[in-house]
């Protein structure tokens, strides 16, 4: 990859913290998710994996390093939690839908082809009949529907999707997993932000494991174990909420992240550590997390804060 067009559909990580009120929520991240990857982002509750795709779609801006996935903002669809969704809009399923077009064709072409681009992607989600419905009216899985239509018809190269199966029911699950692999066919990049680790070993063939910092990264077969599962969880409780930014060109630290190989999935399936030939194995290191807590105050003492 030498970045331009050639980063087309692949993100790239250098150095990367983001973080609210200029603390790190997620940090140090370095590596390339590439083109056409189907990657699933796993970690404990307030791991950080919401903020990650926030910050791959530009909604909220590094603290330090740097996040190309490009090279056109706009070839990005990105779906936030349900929560952060208001449904209260008094918008019709068919309307919610057509906010997908406005990227790809522009306010006023070819409205006929849009009108028909439009029933296509609702019988797509199974959504035929309900063109009219205000969205207010419609179930959550439903309403889920009508947000993967409106991502079809964005046509993205790289479609972000934040825990798009919660609280969605089995059906809905599956019919949009397929729509997942029908896009991952069609050599888009999807990354998904996922609890459900069996359907992450099912369907997804890459898994990055974070907790505030990435863990593991590679194919989902050799991520996704318990030792690592349990270090994620061990650093993920052990974080420090107030710790302040270390920059990554100045922090002695850094190379304890994972760095998937350019081009991403082939990667490094095992902890940082491992191969890096540093002593962070999870045995050694039972109490990581405090000490990675230490290192920052200990960094911001060294370095002053990133202003
Ligand atoms: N808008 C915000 N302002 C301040 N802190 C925030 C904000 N959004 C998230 N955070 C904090 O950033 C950290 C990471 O949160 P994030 O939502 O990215 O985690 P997550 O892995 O998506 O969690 P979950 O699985 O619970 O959705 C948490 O400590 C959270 O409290």
């Amino acid at each position: 990859m030498n970045g331009g067009s050639a980063l087309t559909g692949a993100i790239r990580f250098r150095g990367l913290t983001l973080g609210y009120d200029r603390h790190p929520a997620v940090h140090h991240l370095d590596g390339t998710i590439a083109a056409g990857d189907l990657l699933a982002v796993v970690g404990p509750n307030g791991a950080g994996k919401s903020t990650l795709l926030k910050g791959i779609v530009g909604e909220i801006r590094p603290l330090d390093g740097t996040v190309e996935a490009g090279p056109r903002s706009g070839a990005i669809a990105y779906l936030p939690q349900a929560a952060e969704i208001d449904r209260s809009f008094p918008v019709s399923v068919l309307d919610l839908a057509a906010m997908g077009l406005w990227r790809p064709l522009g306010a006023w072409r070819s409205l006929a082809r849009q009108r028909s681009r439009l029933i296509e992607a609702l019988a797509a989600v199974g959504l035929t009949g309900f063109e009219d419905r205000p969205i207010g009216t419609l179930s959550g899985g439903q309403f889920q529907r009508a947000l993967f239509a409106r991502l079809i018809l964005q046509d993205a190269r790289i479609i972000l999707l934040d825990e798009p199966f919660t609280g969605i029911d089995e059906r809905t699950t599956a019919d949009l997993l397929a729509l997942i692999r029908g896009w991952h066919g069609e050599g888009r990049t999807v990354v998904a932000a996922l609890h459900d680790l069996a359907q992450v070993r099912a369907h997804f063939p890459s898994t990055l494991v974070i907790a505030r910092r990435p863990i593991a990264w590679g194919p989902t077969r050799e991520v996704l174990t318990p030792p690592v599962l349990a270090r994620a969880l061990r650093l993920s409780e052990a974080w420090d909420e107030a710790a302040a930014i270390c920059r990554h060109d100045a922090h002695h630290d850094a190379h304890h992240e994972v760095h998937p190989a350019d081009g991403a999935a082939a990667a490094e399936p095992h902890e940082h550590g491992q191969s890096h030939g540093h002593d962070h194995g999870p045995a050694a290191h039972d109490h990581r997390g405090h000490e990675h807590r230490h290192d920052h105050h200990h960094d911001h003492a060294r370095h002053g804060a990133v202003s």
